[in-house]
């Protein structure tokens, strides 16, 4: 695990000295937007038009950003727009690396070994952690995001002329409450699971794990009365809170010493991230074996062994009972 110093690679854990224990995510740095006819998106520069063919997506199989994206890739129907590279779940003393003979698909565009290589191609002095998901532009030659928020947001309309796709995950009346729940959910949970396992201080943890809880108990209240998170439409909003879900029983209760309460024991979370799962195509975007070595196998500060546990035993095709509710 490490980060990039004026291009150079650098092996190194998080700080959290300088945050009394605290982990603090940094700012992903890479923000063009892929939009349909090229213009400049919300921020970055313009010129990266939908295109069938032209956009490749690094991502790991473990990680929960990454995983959104996969998920959007496959419900936008773009599998045929764009191609995918798939790093090895270990990250170790070079990062996110392409071994084939260690879970990678290989990095089918420059047969790199490091994802590290990826980000000085783009930038030969780049300074910053080399983090997946990544969305490459193979016609200019360089890095359209590093943001997965953003990357689903294209995904979701930029190519919708080509494909005819015109599903909506953050349609326009619901932008608001979906904004709000973002907040409450990336906070709280998304990055509340790293707060919480990254932690180096008491203070910092428990502190990391009560937000944790409390936001878990607010979704699980307000999925008592609606499907999903802002009513009876499915949107981003879910999908973001889904990939965080899929990974807690199994990874985060244990590992990150997320363990107040497992999903499973929540009524409403655990039905519907049943119900999300079984949406069409998304099971298949799911790897549990990646997402277990990933985190117990990469994380040698936390579980110095290495070694990852069999368990817990879970299966999300079973029923649920949220198909009746409004
Ligand atoms: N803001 C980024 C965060 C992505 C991220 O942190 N990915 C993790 C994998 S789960 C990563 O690559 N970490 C490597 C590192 O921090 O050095 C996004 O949502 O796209």
């Amino acid at each position: 695990m490490g980060l990039l110093v004026n291009g150079k690679w650098q092996d190194k854990w998080y700080d959290t000295d300088s945050s009394k224990g605290e982990f603090q995510r940094e700012s992903a740095q890479l923000r063009n937007w892929v939009t349909a006819d090229g213009s400049a998106g919300p921020s970055g520069r313009e010129g990266f038009k939908a295109q069938k063919g032209r956009y490749h997506l690094y991502v790991s199989l473990a990680c929960p950003w990454a995983h959104r994206t996969l998920i959007f890739r496959t419900l936008k129907g773009l599998e045929d727009y764009i191609d995918v590279s798939v790093v090895s779940p270990d990250m170790l003393s070079q990062g996110w690396t392409f071994d084939q003979a260690k879970g990678s698909s290989g990095d089918s565009l420059f047969g790199y070994h490091y994802m590290h290589q990826l980000y000085t191609r783009n930038n030969p002095t780049y300074s910053g952690r080399v983090t997946v998901p990544v969305l490459w532009d193979k016609q200019q030659n360089c890095i359209v995001s590093n943001e997965s928020a953003e990357i689903i947001r294209m995904f979701n309309e930029a190519f919708n002329h080509l494909t005819g796709n015109t599903l909506d995950f953050y349609p326009e009346h619901l932008r608001k409450d979906i904004d709000a729940i973002n907040e409450l959910v990336y906070h709280g949970i998304n990055n509340g699971v790293y707060r919480t396992g990254f932690a180096t201080t008491q203070q910092a943890y428990e502190q990391a794990f009560d937000t944790l809880f409390s936001a878990l108990e607010k979704v699980e209240r307000r999925l008592a009365g609606q499907r999903y998170l802002v009513g009876s439409e499915l949107t981003e909003a879910d999908w973001r809170l889904f990939t965080t879900l899929i990974r807690f029983d199994a990874v985060y209760f244990g590992h990150f010493k997320c363990n107040k309460r497992t999903i499973e024991s929540y009524d409403n979370l655990a039905n519907y991230l049943r119900d999300l799962y079984q949406v069409k195509g998304v099971a298949e975007t799911l790897n549990m074996a990646h997402i277990k070595r990933h985190y117990y196998f990469s994380h040698t500060m936390i579980n110095p062994t290495q070694v990852v546990p069999k368990g817990p035993a879970l299966d999300f095709s079973r029923p649920h009972n949220r198909r009746f509710m409004g």
